[in-house]
């Protein structure tokens, strides 16, 4: 065992030598330590010489010594404080590992006591690979491929008579080696001298001319992009570079009166540290005024995930594969450099132009120390030991907070209902507003509750696993819509986290299913990745759900366009992808082409036919004053009326309104407003309501799927009973006869020109989608060539607008 004394503490390393090999190499790493007296300006390079002098030493006094190889002796070695700052005691150890390998080969050539297995088996760790690995330097690699030759030298390992002579002339051949990487040394640190004297009155006029400080004045502040608990953030220009930023103004009022001072501080900290990291949001400058703190950071175009999500409903697995892997890159990046986020959720992945991730949002990030992460490893097995007798006080505990979670508002349950005006006037009303401050007072946890650590919240230890969780949910929400665990309120969310209890809906991809498994574990000890080595998930990487991801230009790649995820919509899951119209069809949607529809969709012989009424009326929603009325007066008994507020229903069913995998059953209405309202038919309440413009367009895919497109999100509607045509024509005909008709509409697309800028075409559009029979029939003039333009594209290709710009709205 050899101690060896680095920044004034004594550290060991299981090294085994002899106490001559210690003495010996002592000598030489004072030649080393020497040397680096000389060079105090590089850690990196003193170290490296310190580790050719240990290994040559080490490697010199086992072969000169080969009598006392079986000794174990300790021998202390003393290094400057100041000249060792940066020394690596893994890289140390590899090296002195080398050399007593070397030294063991000695042994072995000495009394012939190892077997050529175990030979063999040592020379799996060749010091070469690793050296080579470690140091970059070509000076370190040199040292790494001559110590290994030694270390392999045949005389030993086959012939077994090596003799002193030999021994002898390998030291001299280190020894000359050591020397000329000396003087190589001293010449570097010369050159470095000289160009460091050249910099001098560079960085001294730096410092008489610092870059200017910047001010508001230095911005053209455009539009708002979104506002967080303390901030603003606008879309400002640089007058200077005329570069886009997003500046982020934190009001010192409010922070102080929160109390938010580390809080921000901490964000700046991190920004900082990760800024030029590929995959985060670069903190450009910062700068105040009396009134604000202002943050100069990289512009993400595209706006945050969530919306996204929301719009489509969920993600396709190619692309939850793909934002997934870019984050694990985020979290490997973060990780190496001891910093957690510990608040990962879709809304703090931003988007850049190109479509990449950019982590954001900093403030809940916790920069741990290494003792901190020594603490939290050692917490942690201590937690899983007790773990079990604890469960019971866990939800005793959750028990009497309950009363404090039940005061929370759940204005988090977001089950992508849109705004329900009723539940905003409750939000606004003094008890909303005393629950709320209730929650900003008492939530003590950092995060959001959704996506929170089981440790986080029985204030366990924090470690990095804390974000692998958050992986979990997110990968989960990508594929499902909707966060893993939900309920009316933070208690009833929490308590869900404990227990773990996730529920995978049907359709859920096998593989995303297990890796997501595998990340919710409670015990961070036990998540996929946590015991892998540090800042590298090579577990994770590994995992079936990441198969063809290459990982090294993930980055530079084009990620995946948007699609939504909808296995329970499809009959199958390559219907959707691999499915394209047949050429041989005719265009238009007459009595046979549905019965043709039909008889696939049941699986029939084309024989059958079931009876498909249309409509034939002009358009029966023109209705006068006096048919209002009359219909009113009739409607008064139907339980729906209260909830058509004085208008006329105009069509009326319940629907399954679809979010990602998860359905809901609800009574749709349409009204004369024009308005399309989702009732809750068990609690007799009103959800919400798919908002109306010239833009909105209604689209079938079969008899019993049909899509209500908006600007900001497509809504997925399931008819049990097969009136999904009927739907689609009714919200159609409504659409025409409040905005005109749709053949003087062309495609409304979203604002994003991007290869993910998905689009709401217009049913007339000769680029309508090939699988809208809707399409064709309303513009027979178009069919050839919409035959043409669309025959190519998939069935499902239901490609949703996602801009992020309304943000506010989808959110
Ligand atoms: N660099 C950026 N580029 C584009 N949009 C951004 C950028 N930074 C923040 N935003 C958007 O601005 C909004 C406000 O962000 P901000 O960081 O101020 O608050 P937050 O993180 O959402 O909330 P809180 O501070 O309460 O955690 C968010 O919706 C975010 O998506």
């Amino acid at each position: 065992m050899n101690l060896i004394q680095i920044n004034g503490t004594q550290q060991q390393l299981q090294l085994p030598g002899s106490g001559a090999s210690g003495i010996s190499a002592a000598a030489v790493i004072s030649v080393a330590s020497d040397c680096s007296e000389n060079c105090s300006s590089n850690g990196v390079e003193h170290q490296q010489l310190f580790n050719i002098a240990a290994t040559t030493a080490t490697s010199a006094t086992a072969a000169t010594m080969p009598a006392m190889a079986k000794e174990k002796a300790s021998a202390t070695v003393s290094l400057g404080e100041s000249n060792f700052r940066d020394i690596n005691l893994k890289d140390l150890a590899v090296v002195v590992e080398a050399a007593s390998r070397l030294h063991h080969q000695q042994h072995t050539c000495g009394c012939g006591a190892v077997s050529a297995a175990e030979t063999n088996n040592n020379s799996r760790y060749g010091s070469s690979k690793y050296l080579t690995n470690g140091h970059t330097s070509p000076l370190a690699a040199a040292v790494a491929s001559n110590s290994s030759s030694v270390a392999t030298t045949p005389h030993c390992s086959k012939l077994h008579n090596c003799s002193l002579q030999q021994y002898q002339n390998d030291i001299r051949q280190q020894t000359e080696l050591l020397d000329m990487l000396r003087q190589q040394h001293q010449q570097g640190y010369q050159a470095q001298q000289q160009q460091q004297q050249q910099q001098q009155p560079q960085q001294q006029q730096q410092l008489q001319n610092p870059a200017p400080r910047r001010s508001p004045n230095d911005f053209i502040f455009g539009r708002y992009i979104g506002e967080g608990s303390y901030s603003i953030v606008y879309l400002a220009v640089d007058i200077h570079s005329r570069r886009e930023y997003a500046i982020k103004v934190c009001e010192k009022r409010l922070i102080l009166r929160e109390r938010k001072q580390d809080y921000i501080k901490r964000e700046r900290e991190v920004m900082h540290q990760m800024t030029n990291v590929p995959g985060f949001v670069n903190l450009s400058c910062t700068f105040q005024d009396q009134r604000s703190l202002y943050f100069v950071m990289t512009y993400a175009r595209k706006g945050d995930m969530l919306p996204y999500i929301n719009r489509v409903g969920s993600f396709d697995v190619a692309c939850t594969r793909h934002y997934a892997a870019e984050l694990l890159l985020a979290c490997e990046h973060m990780h190496r450099r001891n910093v957690v986020h510990r608040d990962l959720k879709p809304e703090n992945i931003l988007l850049d132009e190109d479509m990449h991730t950019l982590i954001a949002d900093f403030g809940s990030a916790k920069v741990m120390t290494a003792h901190e992460r020594a603490l939290a490893t050692e917490h942690c097995s201590e937690q899983r030991r007790s773990h079990s007798d604890d469960d019971d006080e866990d939800s005793d505990r959750l028990d009497n907070e309950e009363d404090e979670y039940y005061d929370r508002d759940s204005e988090e349950l977001d089950d992508g209902e849109g705004d329900d005006e009723q539940q905003q006037e409750e939000m606004d009303s003094p008890r909303h507003r005393q629950r709320r401050y209730n929650r900003h007072r008492k939530a003590s946890f950092v995060g959001t509750a959704q996506y929170v650590s089981p440790e986080v919240l029985q204030n366990g230890p924090i470690t990095p696993a804390a974000d692998l969780w958050a992986l979990g949910c997110i990968v989960y929400q990508m594929i499902a819509g909707l966060p893993p665990f939900r309920g009316s309120n933070d208690y009833v969310i929490f308590k869900e986290i404990l227990d773990c209890a996730v529920d995978f809906p049907q359709g859920f991809d096998k593989d995303a299913e297990d890796l997501v498994r595998k990340l919710l574990r409670v015990d961070p000890r036990d998540r996929l990745g946590a015991q892998d080595e540090f800042g590298y998930y090579e577990s994770i990487r590994a995992h079936p759900f990441f198969a063809g991801i290459d990982w090294q230009t993930l980055r530079q790649q084009t990620p995946p366009p948007i699609y939504p995820y909808l296995p329970g919509v499809s009959q199958d899951e390559d219907f959707r992808s691999s499915y394209t119209v047949p050429g041989d069809l005719e265009p238009g949607l007459d009595e046979r082409q549905i019965s043709r529809l039909l008889s696939a969709e049941l699986g029939v012989g084309s024989s059958v036919a079931m009876p498909v009424k249309r409509s034939t009326a002009k358009n029966s929603f023109d209705l006068n004053d006096a048919e209002k009325l009359q219909r009113l007066e009739q409607q008064k008994t139907d339980k729906w009326h209260v909830f058509a507020d004085g208008e006329v229903i105009l069509k009326k069913g319940f629907v399954n309104k679809r979010k990602g995998l998860f359905a809901r059953k609800r009574m749709l209405l349409l009204t004369t407003g024009p308005r399309l309202i989702y009732i809750d038919p068990v609690q007799m309440i009103k959800k919400g309501e798919i908002p109306w413009s010239p833009d909105l367009r209604a689209e079938y895919k079969n008899f019993k799927i049909f899509f209500v497109h908006t600007p900001n999100r497509t809504y997925y509607l399931d008819d049990p009973e097969g009136y999904a045509i009927h739907w689609s024509e009714a919200i159609e005909s409504m659409r025409k006869l409040s905005y005109g008709d749709p053949s003087s509409t062309s495609a409304v697309s979203c604002s994003s020109g991007s290869s993910n800028s998905l689009a709401v075409i217009s049913n007339s559009s000769a680029a309508s989608s090939s699988n809208s029979p809707t399409a064709r029939r309303s513009s027979p003039a178009n069919a050839p060539q919409a035959s043409t333009a669309s025959d190519n594209r998939t069935l499902g290709s239901t490609r949703t607008g996602t801009s992020p710009s309304n943000k506010t709205a989808s959110k």
